[in-house]
């Protein structure tokens, strides 16, 4: 009996890609993490760290963890563009929040870029992962010692983790993505996507039905925002897009 259960639940779950977004303040290595994911979980090399630019725009990466699709947006983290970010939140299932461990005259810009993150409405009830990354470097703080300093009031009934990472020599990687895909899986956010996205495809229906018969024009709404649009490109897994953006 549990087995079957378990099989129906893998098999739901097979079905569902989940959207993670990498946010965090410029330089904290959110892109070269991204490279990190894609070299661990493919059998890709991801670009060396010293072909990375700073992003302006987007970069998507698809990777497969045990049998979980995972699609990362990364996008940069230049105060200029972190009015960007707001358009993908509707859509994600979980957000990494990199920080970079060795610069404390970043912490303060980096907690308020969180804290901003935290209240905003979009994301309510996604589940989230805070990296301190650099770990490589002698002067990086701890993970304890990085949540002592944020000391987040906005945490409430989030399901959150901090982890200590590397993401030039992947320290902390593997643990962090197990961990992120479990809490995903069962999260209710994760639910309420999966609610939404069947009503999203029974109104796409109607809209079809109504088009045919009024020959009326395509409509706008949530299906416009970039997020979808980037999903439900073809790009097979395992590949890393980059899609340009202009400053705001
Ligand atoms: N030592 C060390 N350096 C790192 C690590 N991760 C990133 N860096 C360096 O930090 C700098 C910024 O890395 P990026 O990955 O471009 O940072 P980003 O967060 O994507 O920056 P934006 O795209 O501007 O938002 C680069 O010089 C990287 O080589 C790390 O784990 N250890
Ligand atoms: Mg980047």
């Amino acid at each position: 009996m549990f087995s079957l259960f378990y099989g129906l639940w893998k098999y739901l779950f097979s079905k569902i890609e989940f959207h993670v977004l990498i946010l965090g303040i410029d330089k904290a290595g959110k892109t070269t993490l991204l490279e990190k994911l894609k070299s661990l979980y493919s059998n890709l090399e991801g670009l060396p760290p010293d072909r990375i630019v700073p992003t302006v725009g987007l970069n998507i990466g698809r990777v497969e963890v045990s049998n979980t699709k995972l699609v990362f947006w990364d996008l940069g983290g230049q105060s200029g563009l972190r009015s960007i970010w707001e358009k993908y939140y509707e859509e994600a299932h979980a957000v990494i929040f990199v920080i970079d461990a060795s610069s404390p005259s970043r912490f303060e810009d980096a907690k308020s870029a969180l804290e901003k993150v935290l209240r905003h409405e979009d994301l309510q009830g996604a589940p989230l992962l805070i990296l301190a990354n650099q770990q490589d470097l002698p002067e990086a703080l701890s993970s304890e010692e990085l949540a002592r300093y944020l000391d987040l009031k906005k945490l409430d009934e989030r399901v959150y983790m901090f982890e200590a990472v590397s993401a030039y020599d992947g320290m902390g990687i593997r643990e962090s993505v197990e961990w992120l895909v479990e809490v995903m899986e069962r999260s209710k956010r994760t639910e309420m996507l999966r609610v939404r996205a069947g009503a999203m495809g029974q109104d796409m229906m109607m809209t079809t039905t109504t088009m045919i018969t009024t020959n009326a024009g395509p409509t706008g709404g949530r299906g416009q925002s970039a997020g979808i649009t980037d999903v439900q490109n073809q790009t097979p897994y395992h590949q890393i897009q980059t899609i340009p953006m202009p400053l705001m």
